[in-house]
């Protein structure tokens, strides 16, 4: 029989330092041993993409000296876990971070002389971060008595369209990794593939949104049409609630790719919201594991549902930092092209919309978008819509969400949830329930989200095993 195939994803914190890496590499190893092939897939070392995005920041508003002093604490952290791991001053290791380094560090300087970030510079200097991890753990493997060769994205095949901080793999990708991968993994050689990264045709570099890693790993699962994919994480999988958050959240055993595409939409920070996408053809099963507690089966993502008895309701979870975009005035009544017109300017812009609900007068649409974008909305609705209209922006707000399959034709979910938050005094500013049944949204005020969330997980139980939630 051939060698089975998993790809195993390596999160931040499981990048953090080197004992993380070398626990991380570990895992592998253990696979590895038994006669699995294993493609390793892994994220910046944890807080590195923020500093790397704040220190572009920085050098655009002509604070070099402050963007140069975060170089210097990231040479630093890079070096000594590469020394930690045992290479030498002189090794290729720590040749290439110091080259590494040195490559951004001039990026950063051309933003500075030029006051110009552009998305495209700003994903060259994001993907720095995994461009510099991969080799860490590509020594971590070597530590551990293995063959190892790390790869950027664009290296081990990940052509991406040239969306710069949101790409999405081109179907040419997947030949091209199963040749440049297979490759390696035919010679015995473990490849230490740069997750979140990708590069355009023209070889530009792309990232695939934050959190893309995960996406990384299951491009790379469907085009090696691998047995699984494995994230590890420091949670012991997805969970009934954000942990930090709800005490007694709950790990969930098994849950569709729909459910987990509506959690991680809904904020659930675990997963990439498009992570499971590649798999859906293949119907390759993705696992969340847990790094602390490697035997620990975690959840499986897999096709079909799974149902427990009287638990509709798989999880909750919230986005924060929300605006409500309010359009009202008589211009809206009965006009349905000024409601297309809307939503054309807003696709135009390519801004997400988290919630929509419209008045059954027709006189007011209101629009839950992240608040990042609450200025470009405005500006979009502004130039489109004319005369009588008003638009206004209510900030501070916050989208909780009920999901699961479970709730299919399930009659009494929403009462429950809209007891929870009343039992709460949580005011409720907007309702919507997706067509495919898998949840049900609220926008709240931002300020009540923690305990509105600690309220709805207890009234759906969701911290007790299924049999006592009836
Ligand atoms: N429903 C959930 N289940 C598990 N973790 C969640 C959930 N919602 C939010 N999280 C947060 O997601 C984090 C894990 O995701 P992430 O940090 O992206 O992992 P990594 O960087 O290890 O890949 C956890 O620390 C947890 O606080
Ligand atoms: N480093 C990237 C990509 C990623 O997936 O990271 P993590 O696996 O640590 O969430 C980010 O922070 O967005």
């Amino acid at each position: 029989m051939a060698h089975p195939l998993l790809v195993m994803k390596f999160g931040g914190t499981n990048m953090q330092d080197a004992q993380a890496i070398r626990h991380s590499a570990t895992l592998a190893a253990r696979s590895i041993r038994e006669g699995v092939k294993v493609v390793v897939v892994v994220s910046a070392m944890a807080g590195v993409t923020n500093q790397l995005l704040r220190l572009a920041d920085a050098a655009q508003g002509g604070d070099i000296a402050a963007a140069n002093d975060e170089i210097a604490l990231m040479r630093t952290r890079h070096f000594t876990a590469a020394q930690d791991l045992g290479a030498a001053p002189d090794s290729d290791t720590v040749r290439e971070i110091r080259e590494l380094h040195e490559t951004l560090r001039q990026s950063i300087y051309g933003v500075y002389l030029l006051r110009e970030l552009t998305p495209r510079s700003r994903d060259l200097i994001v993907a720095f971060g995994e461009r510099l991890s991969a080799p860490l753990m590509a020594l971590a493997l070597e530590g551990q008595g293995l063959r190892a060769h790390h790869l950027t994205g664009g290296q081990a095949g990940i052509m991406t369209d040239a969306h710069f901080g949101n790409a999405r793999p081109l179907p040419g990708s997947y030949e091209r990794i199963s040749d440049r991968l297979g490759g390696l993994l035919g010679a015995g050689v473990t490849p230490v593939v740069a997750g979140f990264m990708g590069e355009t045709e023209e070889g530009a570099i792309t990232t695939l949104g934050r959190g893309g890693t995960d996406f990384s790993a299951t491009i790379i699962g469907k085009a090696l049409d691998a047995d699984e994919v494995w994230a590890w994480k420091d949670v012991d999988g997805v969970m009934s609630a954000d942990p930090r958050v709800v005490g007694d959240a709950r790990n969930i055993e098994v849950l569709s790719y729909g459910e987990v595409m509506e959690l991680a939409y809904f904020g659930a920070k675990v997963l990439h919201p498009l992570a499971v996408t590649p798999l859906q053809e293949s119907g390759i099963p993705l696992r969340v594991k847990s790094a602390a507690d490697p035997d620990f089966p975690g959840t499986l993502v897999q096709e079909a549902p799974h149902n427990e008895a009287g638990q509709p309701v798989k999880a909750v979870t919230a986005i924060r930092r929300v605006s409500v975009i309010n359009v009202t005035g008589a211009g809206v009544l009965g006009v349905p092209e000024v409601v297309a017109s809307l939503f054309d300017a807003i696709a135009r812009e390519n801004i997400t919309l988290l919630m929509v609900s419209q008045s059954s007068s027709m006189s007011n649409v209101s629009l839950a978008v992240q608040s990042a974008d609450a200025a470009r909305t405005l500006a979009a609705l502004r130039r489109t819509v004319t005369g009588e209209l008003r638009i206004e922006e209510q900030p501070g707000v916050a989208v909780l969400a009920i999901v699961g399959a479970g709730m299919r034709g399930q009659k009494g979910v929403a009462a429950r949830l809209f007891g929870a938050l009343a039992g709460d005094d949580v005011n409720i500013l907007m309702i919507s329930q997706g067509s495919s049944e898998l949840n049900i949204s609220v926008a709240i005020e931002d300020a009540q989200v923690e305990g509105a969330t600690r309220a709805v997980h207890a009234a759906f139980r969701l911290g007790e095993p299924a049999a006592a939630a009836n």
